[in-house]
């Protein structure tokens, strides 16, 4: 069984068509990679896979049909537009908080995933007073925390250097291999040839497997 599967999802705002009966298959395991020009339709996919907006068709998770309301099935960490932090926290502070609310995740991961992202030597900088690069690290390492089934990540390495996409490509590709399934949206064609399994072109809200 499919982890994900679209069955003609289409999203209408005031007669225009926003997502355009866009059906596809998605398997355990693999990184997909929804690529597009700007305004294509790449957030508002994976905000519908998540349930996020309201859709006509059908998104089925495991099989299970998704309807409003519902818990998400499948434990999922999510990076979808800016990240949400709390500015006055640092970001240790963050991913602590966070960790409460997720199963068996320990310091350990914790300190794994900022020594990863180069966050250590934020220390006790506030997320207030971050860069940029520095939130977009931490709103990574908040969707990685707890090696979810399900990783869901948009535009990540919007605002990274050089050397954090490499960083970023090999972490992805670590919880991968512990099991971790990716959906990614992204502009980024040199990122997207090191990490996709599969990729899949979004063009006014058609996606055509590429
Ligand atoms: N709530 C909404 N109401 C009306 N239009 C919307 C809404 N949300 C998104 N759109 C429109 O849907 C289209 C697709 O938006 P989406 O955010 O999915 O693009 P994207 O491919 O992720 O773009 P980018 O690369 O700029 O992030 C855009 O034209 C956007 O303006």
């Amino acid at each position: 069984m499919s982890l994900i599967e679209l069955v003609k999802v289409s999203k209408k705002v005031k007669g225009q068509t926003l997502l355009n009966e866009v059906s596809l298959t998605i398997e355990g395991g693999e990184i997909a990679v929804f690529e597009g020009i700007n305004g294509s339709g790449k957030t508002l996919i994976l905000k519908a896979i998540l349930g996020l907006i309201k859709t006509t068709g059908q998104v089925k998770i495991k099989g299970q049909v998704l309807k409003a309301g519902e818990a998400f099935p499948v434990q999922a960490g999510i990076m979808i537009e800016s990240p949400s932090v709390i500015e006055e926290f640092t970001a240790k502070k963050n991913l602590a908080l966070l960790a409460k609310l997720l199963p068996s995740v320990n310091d350990v991961q914790i300190n794994q995933l900022l020594t990863q992202f180069e966050l250590p030597n934020t220390g006790s900088k506030r997320v207030r007073k971050f860069s940029l690069g520095m939130r977009q690290k931490l709103g990574i390492a908040q969707a990685m925390l707890g090696v979810s089934e399900l990783i869901i990540l948009d535009e990540p390495t919007n605002a990274l250097d050089a050397e954090s996409v490499d960083n970023l490509v090999e972490y992805i590709h670590q919880l991968n291999q512990q099991g971790s399934t990716f959906l990614i949206a992204s502009y980024d064609r040199e990122f997207v040839a090191q990490v996709a399994t599969r990729k899949f072109m979004v063009k006014a809200g058609q996606v055509n497997e590429a």
